[in-house]
């Protein structure tokens, strides 16, 4: 039997790994201070895999986390890794952990990362892990919402209104590009919160079948501007794909593109997020404490639950008729 089935656990550590999100240092904190709370011994594991698998770690203190909780990016690194993805790669992060006598790992990452945790305990059973979703793109089933989209989508929808103000003055068509890989939860989110005319995201096809039509009914009802929200991963290919086919529906308009980019993924994360962050850090701490393992935090109706890594999917946006309808009529 493992040391940390016959034994209380007395040294966890704490790793971001992934695309790095708005609120990993709310969760960092909370982590760290709840472990110290219950006379645990913490260490940060920095650069995600990359940095278990060359044992780049660092001892953390009530300190360390003091004054972080408001702030963007990750205090530890992160990284998205090749070598992870290998038997070799992964049997070096093992002998990193037990060489640093660490009994258990809280994982703050994407449904990648949680694939990747996943390969890792098939091969190595006696280091329980607790995952914490995050992610901009909110693409994880399990939970409704992950730390860094609540942020995100703000930052999305401040950009929009500005845009929206030029567009309006010179009279504009624009395209704003917002990230999301396979996923439309920003542009759908950023599209309704600023009455976008057209909202195009990977899980439905009828928005660019209907794009035409929105265009020219808008323009013909006197709109001072009209702009499409489209998510990077559309199946369409983003925004300047989509600007060809608007410039051939509206051949003397000028077509504007913008493309957020990362500007999504930084900056102070919002109140729900640190809130969030906070709730899924102490709350992945105390469940080590109970014996749970290889388990992912999430909170479904607000209510706090555990999903096993192999359960751990890529979650789609669901767009209904009801959603359609509610859409045409706002956009109208
Ligand atoms: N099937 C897998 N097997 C092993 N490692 C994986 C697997 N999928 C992802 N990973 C590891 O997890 C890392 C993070 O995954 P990625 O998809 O980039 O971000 P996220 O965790 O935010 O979804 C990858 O760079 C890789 O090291
Ligand atoms: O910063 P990178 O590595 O280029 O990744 C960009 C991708 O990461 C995301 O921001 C989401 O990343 P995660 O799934 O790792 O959270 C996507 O929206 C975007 O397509
Ligand atoms: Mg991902």
């Amino acid at each position: 039997m493992s040391k940390s089935e016959t034994q209380k656990i007395q040294k966890i550590a704490v790793m971001t790994s992934g695309g790095d999100v708005p609120g990993l240092n709310a969760c960092i904190r909370a982590v760290v201070r709840t472990a110290i709370f219950n006379q645990l011994k913490i260490v940060g594991i920095q650069h995600g895999f990359e940095g278990l698998i060359a044992g780049d770690f660092v001892p953390l203190h009530a300190q360390s986390v003091s004054n972080i909780i408001q702030l963007g990016g990750t205090m530890l690194k992160s990284s998205r890794s090749e070598l992870f993805r290998t038997k070799e790669g992964r049997l070096l992060a093992y002998e990193k952990i037990k060489k640093e006598n660490i009994d258990a790992i809280v994982l703050i990452g994407g449904d990648g990362s949680f694939a990747g945790v996943n390969a890792f305990i098939q091969e190595y059973a006696d280091i329980p892990f607790i995952g914490i979703p995050k992610t901009i793109d909110n693409d994880i089933a399990g939970t409704d919402v992950c730390i860094g989209y609540d942020t995100a989508l703000n930052t999305a929808m401040e950009a929009i209104d500005k845009i929206r103000d030029t567009a309006e003055s010179h009279e504009r068509i624009f395209l704003v590009e917002v990230m999301g890989r396979d996923s439309g939860y920003i542009a759908y989110g950023a599209g309704l919160a600023s009455g976008a005319e057209s909202i195009l995201i990977p899980e439905t096809k009828a928005d660019i079948e209907n794009l035409e039509n929105i265009l020219k009914k808008g323009w013909n009802r006197k709109k001072a501007s009209l702009i499409i929200v489209v998510a990077e991963g559309d199946e369409n290919g983003g925004a300047y794909k989509t600007a060809e086919m608007v410039k051939k529906y509206m051949p003397t308009h000028y077509v504007g593109i913008c493309i957020l980019g990362h500007i999504q993924r930084g900056g102070s994360p919002s109140a729900a997020d640190r809130i969030l962050a906070s709730r899924f850090g102490y709350t992945s701490v105390i469940a080590l404490l109970e014996g749970k393992k290889n388990i992912m935090v999430g909170i479904q109706k607000n209510e706090l639950c555990f999903t096993p890594f192999e359960e751990v999917k890529k979650q789609h946006l669901q767009i209904n008729q009801s959603t359609l309808n509610m859409l045409n009529a706002l956009t109208s």
